[in-house]
């Protein structure tokens, strides 16, 4: 019996190139690096990527109020607002509490991050009325940053959710400037995959770099690549090797 594994591209440009045609559908897949890297850009590209060829999405914000989520997408040209109403998009605000007159007016508020339960019923009850196809968690280390006994068992419980109801989704982890790991052992084995985003000083310059370190289900590049920020998201040169990296 041959058994062709379904892909959810990220169409990203370069992103595909590394996966060997995209992400496996349900994989449960760790973003990370240490402080502006590029995580939350090119998880927000990945929805947004989604969402204009027609697959639902959820964003989950954990360290920024919906108000400048929607603000900062729409800087790369990303307007939410139309999918939004028409019920293909949602951000769940696990940021405000439910506190301010903003986070009135929004949908999807859990209000104690505290409480794993809470958060996992409003993320089922988002990704239920979207049909979400994608799911972006930025990020999954405000959850046990001061906990990390909890960290293996709050990725599990995501997972089976995320996983369970068919979506592919980007948990973002983040690492100090100097870190070697990508959040930790409990985290790193319980994700179906890990892609790494580095920034280093090269010669008194900033260079941007990407690796997939991990990704079950499917071969991958093994090559660190040099990508962008452009005002239209993340290019990853794919046929172009990053030697410069410090590890
Ligand atoms: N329009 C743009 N064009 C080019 N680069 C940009 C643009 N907007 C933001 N950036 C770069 O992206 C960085 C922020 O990226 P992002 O928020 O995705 O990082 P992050 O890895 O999520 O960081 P953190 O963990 O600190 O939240 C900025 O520091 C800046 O270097």
């Amino acid at each position: 019996m041959s058994f062709t594994i379904e892909r959810v591209k990220t169409w990203i440009p370069g992103l595909d190139e590394l996966l060997n045609g995209g992400i496996p559908k349900r994989n449960v897949v760790i973003i990370t690096g240490g402080p502006g890297t590029g995580k939350t850009i090119l998880s927000q590209h990945f929805l947004y990527n989604g969402l204009v060829r027609g697959e639902a999405s959820v964003y989950v914000s954990l360290e920024e109020h919906p108000v400048q989520v929607r603000r900062a997408m729409a800087t790369f040209g990303w307007d939410v607002k139309k999918f939004e109403e028409e019920g293909k998009f949602a951000i769940v605000d696990a940021f405000t509490s439910g506190i301010g007159e903003a986070a009135k007016r929004e949908k999807y508020v859990v209000k104690s991050v505290d409480d794993v339960g809470e958060l996992i019923d409003v993320i089922r009850m988002a990704i239920k009325e979207t049909n979400a196809q994608r799911v972006v968690i930025d990020s999954v280390s405000t959850l046990y940053m001061t906990k990390p006994a909890i960290a293996r068992n709050t990725v599990m419980q995501l997972k089976r959710i995320l996983s369970g109801l068919g979506t592919t989704s980007f948990l973002i982890s983040q690492v100090s400037v100097t870190e070697r790991g990508f959040g930790g052992p409990g985290v790193e084995h319980a994700a179906d995959g890990i892609i790494r985003l580095d920034l280093d000083e090269y010669d008194g310059q900033l260079l941007r770099s990407i690796i997939v370190w991990k990704m079950r289900g499917t071969a991958h590049d093994m090559r660190r690549h040099p990508f962008d920020i452009t005002d239209k998201g993340i290019i990853i040169y794919h046929d172009k090797v990053f030697k410069s990296h410090v590890m």
